[in-house]
């Protein structure tokens, strides 16, 4: 039924949002529709940055990170005036339809203009993995695999000073990226916004484990706890090992996708074109139980997300 549709990036870049981008160009245009691209988020789409796609526009993008079409944050999409001016911008266009790669904060803005008329679907690109309604995000596979290779570099140094390194890493208030990186460079200790901790049984394991030869340590924290600078500080002061902190930040958002990312994004975007492609809109594009399928928005923000607890167990058993 559609026969014009908008794609747009929106919220924080992720790998893989490329990828997504040219599966929604390509699959769209084999279906005879018009595509056209909207800049930065829903900001293009209110001040008119629109750019006509066709299968070269999306050329040489499926390897790169960041996001060819820019992303940013609309405070203005946040109030009703907002989604108006933006439904109407798509009237004016023509658009039957628009792909919003985000987060949860996309998907609202993607709700509200669904509510409007104009039948969106919104595909999970964050590095967080924090979107309820499905077990992956596109991007997610690239930051944690970025982050493992960046902590087995700071090993080496924490080896060679017989040091304690702590390392943040991303996830906004989630510690899923957290508990896969720690597991995956065998931190001694993971501490996540989800978990208790105890700081003392942390450096009481510590000090143990040193007797039996160990001298250098790896802990992980997630950002959204908010305090490795004074864990950090505290480790110092409780086990005597000399202990410096290290702030991963955004190398973990760039970067050429791993298949997996590539993959997942371009299954994604294809569904969502499928979708668009009968008139459906106000879905969200997730993974369940390793399978693409669609899920309503306001069902889709309303889910709640298990922890993974067990990967806990894992690793204080394997971790001395
Ligand atoms: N409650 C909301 N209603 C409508 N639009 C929203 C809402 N929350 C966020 N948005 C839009 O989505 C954009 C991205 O949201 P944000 O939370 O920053 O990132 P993410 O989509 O990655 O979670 C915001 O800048 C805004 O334009
Ligand atoms: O780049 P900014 O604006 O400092 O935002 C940092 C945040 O963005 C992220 O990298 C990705 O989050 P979103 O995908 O929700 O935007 C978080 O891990 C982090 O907390
Ligand atoms: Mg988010």
């Amino acid at each position: 039924m559609a026969k014009k549709i908008g794609v747009l990036t929106s919220g924080g870049d992720a790998p893989g949002m490329n990828a997504a981008v040219r599966a929604v160009c390509r699959a769209a245009l084999a279906r005879g529709m018009e595509v056209v691209g909207i800049k930065r988020g829903y900001n293009g789409l209110l001040n008119g940055e629109i750019i006509e796609m066709n299968a070269r526009t999306v050329s040489n993008i499926i390897q790169r990170g960041g996001t060819c079409l820019y992303t940013a944050r609309c405070p203005e999409f946040r109030n009703k005036e907002g989604v108006q001016k933006g439904a109407d911008k798509c009237r004016e266009i023509g658009l039957d339809g628009i792909v919003v790669i985000g987060g949860d904060g996309s998907f609202r803005g993607a709700a509200d203009l669904s509510a409007m008329g104009i039948p969106c679907i919104g595909l999970p690109g964050t590095i967080d993995n924090d979107i309820s309604c499905t077990e992956y995000t596109i991007g997610y596979d690239t930051a944690m695999n970025t982050a493992m290779e960046m902590i087995d570099k700071i090993r080496d140094t924490a080896q060679s000073h017989d040091r304690c390194s702590v390392v943040e890493v991303m996830g906004r208030n989630a510690g899923y990226i957290a508990i896969n990186v720690g597991l995956a460079v065998g931190a001694e200790a993971v501490i996540t916004p989800e978990e208790d901790y105890d700081l003392d049984a942390i450096c009481a394991k510590m000090q143990k484990v040193m007797k039996s030869g160990k001298t250098h340590f790896l802990i992980v924290v997630a950002e959204g706890v908010g305090k490795t600078e004074e864990i950090t500080k505290l480790i110092q002061e409780k086990t005597g090992v000399e202990t410096r902190a290290t702030i991963l930040g955004h190398v973990q958002r760039g970067g050429s996708p791993t298949v997996r990312d590539r993959v997942i994004a371009t299954q994604m975007g294809y569904h969502a074109v499928e979708l668009l492609e009968k008139g459906i809109g106000n879905r969200v594009v997730g993974m369940r139980d390793n399978k693409i399928y669609d899920v309503d928005i306001q069902e889709a923000l309303s889910m709640t997300k298990p922890f993974e607890d067990e990967l806990y167990a894992i690793l204080n058993d394997t971790a001395f």
